[in-house]
C-alpha cells in the first residue's frame, strides 16, 4: 500500500505540491492527470524515494520507499545504447546484485512478457523501432517483479494504434503480475482505459481535486473503447480537469 499523509513539497521558494493526503491500495492500478508542470512527476518520484518530501511521510507498506520494490518507466526508454537488449534487461538484476541462474531466468521471461521476439534479445537499441524499445523499457523494469510499477507518460511519443495496443498489453500484464501502477499521462483517455481510479490533479501547487472511480470489467478492449460509457467516464474526467486547471 502507498500511503502519502500531508506531503507537500517546495523547490527552493516554490510549493510544487501542496498538501495531500492518498491512498493505494497494494494491487491497485491508478493514473494521474492534471495540466502542465502541476506537479506530476514530483508526486511519482516522492513515492519512488527519488525525492524527499518538504514536509509529510511517504510510505509503502508502512516504510520508506526502497529501490528494489519500485520500478519506474518513463517517456524515453533510457536504453544503454551499447547494450543488447538482453543485457539492458539484464541491468537492474545486476544493479541489485541477483546475477544467479534463478534471477537470470526471468530476462527471457520478461522477454515474453512484454511481446519481444528472442531474437530481438541480441539486437542494440539502434536496431529496434520506438514501440519495441519501449517493450525493452518495460521488460527492464518488471524483471525485479517490482511490487509498485511508476510509469510517467510512457507512451506519449508513440502513434495512436500502437499507444492503444500497448494499453492493451500493459493491462494484461497487470493482470497476471498485480503490481501496484501509478501512471501519469496528458491523455484522459488513456487514463480512462487503464485505471480503476483516475486522480485529477490541479494547477501548480498541485493538489489532487478529484479521485473518480473506473468500473469497467477486464479484459478491456476496442469495444470499451467505442462505447457510450467510456465517452461518459472521459467527460467526467475532463470536467474536473477543466475545474481544476482554472
Ligand atoms: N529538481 C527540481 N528543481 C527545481 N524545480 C523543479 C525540480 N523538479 C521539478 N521542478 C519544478 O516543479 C514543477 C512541477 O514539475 P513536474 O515535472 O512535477 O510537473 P508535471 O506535472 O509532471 O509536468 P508535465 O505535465 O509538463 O510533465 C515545475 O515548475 C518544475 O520546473
Amino acid at each position: 500500500m502507498i500511503q502519502l499523509s500531508a506531503v507537500t513539497k517546495s523547490f527552493a521558494e516554490q510549493q510544487v505540491i501542496a498538501a495531500t493526503d492518498l491512498t493505494i491500495e497494494r494491487g491497485e492500478f491508478v493514473s494521474l492527470v492534471g495540466p502542465s508542470g502541476c506537479g506530476k512527476s514530483t508526486l511519482l518520484r516522492l513515492i519512488a524515494g527519488l525525492e524527499t518530501a518538504t514536509s509529510g511521510e511517504v510510505t509503502i507498506n508502512q516504510h520508506v520507499p526502497a529501490n528494489a520494490e519500485t520500478a519506474f518507466v518513463f517517456q524515453d526508454p533510457t536504453l544503454l545504447p551499447w547494450r543488447t537488449t538482453y543485457d539492458n534487461i539484464r541491468l537492474p538484476l545486476e544493479l541489485l546484485g541477483r546475477t544467479g541462474a534463478e534471477p537470470l531466468a526471468k530476462i527471457p521471461a520478461a522477454i515474453d512478457l512484454v511481446g519481444l521476439r528472442h531474437e530481438d534479445a541480441r539486437k542494440l537499441p539502434r536496431m529496434l523501432s520506438g514501440g519495441m524499445r519501449m517493450r525493452v523499457s518495460l521488460a527492464r523494469a518488471l524483471v525485479t517483479d517490482p511490487q509498485v510499477l511508476l510509469l510517467d507518460e510512457p507512451f506519449a511519443a508513440l502513434d495512436d494504434i500502437l499507444r492503444q495496443q500497448l494499453n492493451e498489453e500493459l493491462l494484461a500484464i497487470w493482470g497476471q503480475r498485480k503490481w501496484t501502477g501509478v501512471f501519469i499521462t496528458h491523455n484522459v483517455a488513456e487514463a480512462v482505459f487503464l485505471s480503476q481510479r483516475v486522480l485529477v490533479m490541479s494547477a501548480r501547487p498541485g493538489q489532487i481535486v478529484a479521485d473518480v472511480p473506473i468500473q469497467f470489467d477486464l479484459p478491456r478492449g476496442a469495444e470499451l473503447r467505442a462505447s457510450g460509457a467510456f465517452a461518459a467516464q472521459c467527460g467526467v474526467v475532463s470536467h474536473h480537469l477543466r475545474q481544476g486547471a482554472a
